[in-house]
């Protein structure tokens, strides 16, 4: 039965301003791990650690005052927030989510609320300002990551099994919301936050906190878009409070994984990916698989056929600079999307019947569906199964045809697209134009 939840959602469970229309119709964006961790970049005194590189201080048990050294040498020369929003744009990003202070606790800007900054470094300067100012002219949105858990703050606590740690948590929650707040007054065009490291039983217990803290930042900046990792209730639920209800703007527990059904279009969502298995922050030896553009491209399209967004990393190097494979990506990404983009911005679950060749999106309210192929079947006939009021009016490639396509009725609103003589390397687009009006021959009934 129902419990009393009084710190549960804030904002409705499906916002309609327009700040949260544009981060959907966004579908697409690029995540920056980019930290203190890029320096060693997966290797501790020499030794190769597989983990993700962003934890690397983790895996190695670094002390936090030696991890902390590695802000005498962050001096990121090849730093060019520019040319990181030109590839984002090449790319076909509409949004960006850069890691303004990861667990390691390093703030990207400087904070006046704690020495670990950017300005205790050979850089000095002010890493966030010119990336906010570079990606919002190339016309990407801006969103800041956030991690809750800091590795260096001393009143951090994973658990507050004492009146002492009770008493550090309260100073470390008034510094999460003087950091906060300081984020949105000194960088008003952010669009949203992205939370992370919220898992640990000192969170959990502050569900009362999380719920004031989100009230508190969309009252400093209203339309501010938040993800549902940030949020637990009074009773230590996460994400979606003890009555399922969702907190936050978007469920984001979507991480290196998507989802399969249509049981998520009930609220928004996004999915974050790693190129390779899982890394994050910048590793100087990728191991195992690395996903090729083609695995990514079906990814995100999976995501906007279920009304998701999808989020991919990125991981800079410790001088600013984008690896060789990242760098295939924005240009192979950025082909598809050149071509195909319209398969994915504004459009979302098309409302058909899934079929094993790939993917249906559309634009809500069109006429027209996007048929995404990723797996042309042996027998190159594509099926579709309509509504019975609904039927085919016309078909044609979107961009540039591949083949001579024809169409067969073979049941009740149901049809194969005959897609003859067809070699690609890439998914492509077809586009139905559907109608209400009977086109059939009235050969089934
Ligand atoms: C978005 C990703 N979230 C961070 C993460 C995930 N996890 C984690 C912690 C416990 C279980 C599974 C995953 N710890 N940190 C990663 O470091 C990266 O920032």
């Amino acid at each position: 039965e129902k419990k009393e939840v009084q710190y549960g959602p804030v904002s409705p469970e499906k916002r309609t301003d327009p700040a949260m229309e544009k981060w959907r119709d966004n579908r697409f964006g690029q995540f920056i791990h980019w930290g203190l961790y890029a320096i060693p970049a997966g290797y501790w005194k020499g030794k190769y650690y597989k983990g993700a590189a962003e934890w690397l201080k983790s895996w190695a048990k670094v002390p936090m005052n030696e991890w902390a050294k590695l802000a005498e040498e962050f001096n990121p020369e090849q730093y060019d927030p520019e040319e990181w929003a030109s590839m984002a744009k090449q790319m076909g990003a509409r949004y960006v989510v850069l890691t303004t202070k990861h667990h390691e606790g390093f703030c990207l800007w400087p904070s006046q609320y704690t020495d670990f900054d950017i300005s205790n470094t050979p850089y000095q300067k002010d890493l966030l300002k010119p990336f906010v100012e570079a990606y919002n002219k190339a016309g990407i949105d801006v969103y800041f990551y956030y991690s809750v858990l800091d590795w260096y703050h001393p009143d951090w606590r994973y658990a507050l099994k004492s009146e002492e740690d009770k008493q550090a948590f309260e100073r470390f929650k008034t510094f999460t919301k003087n950091q906060l707040s300081e984020l949105i007054e000194r960088y008003p065009s952010v669009k949203g936050f992205w939370f992370d490291g919220t898992w640990d039983a000192s969170w959990k217990a502050s569900g009362q906190f999380s719920y004031e803290l989100e009230k508190h930042m969309k009252q400093l900046k209203p339309g501010l878009i938040i993800n549902s990792r940030m949020r637990a209730d009074e009773w230590g639920s996460r994400h979606f409070d003890s009555n399922g209800q969702m907190m936050g703007d978007y469920a984001s527990g979507w991480e290196r994984k998507l989802p399969t059904d249509t049981s998520v279009l009930h609220n928004d969502w996004e999915a974050c990916m790693t190129v390779p298995e899982n890394q994050w922050g910048y590793h100087k030896n990728w191991e195992g698989h690395v996903k090729t553009p083609t695995e990514l491209i079906e990814m995100m399209v999976r995501c906007t056929a279920l009304s998701g967004n999808f989020l991919l990393n990125f991981g800079p190097k410790e001088d600013g600079s984008i690896r060789e494979e990242e760098q295939l990506l924005v240009k192979e990404i950025g082909n598809w999307m050149e071509q195909y983009g319209n398969a994915i911005y504004n459009c979302a679950y098309a409302g058909l019947e899934k079929q094993d060749w790939g993917y249906f999106t559309r634009e809500p309210g069109s006429k027209t569906v996007n048929m995404v192929v990723c797996n042309i079947p042996v027998n190159k006939a594509l099926r579709i199964q309509l509504p019975k009021n609904l039927f085919i009016q016309h078909y044609e490639y979107m961009g540039k045809p591949l083949s001579k396509l024809t169409l067969e009725e073979i049941g009740k609103n149901e049809y194969f697209i005959h897609l003859g003589k067809v070699k690609t390397k890439q998914p492509f687009v077809i586009n139905i134009q559907l109608t209400s009006e009977k086109t059939d021959n009235g050969l089934y009934q």
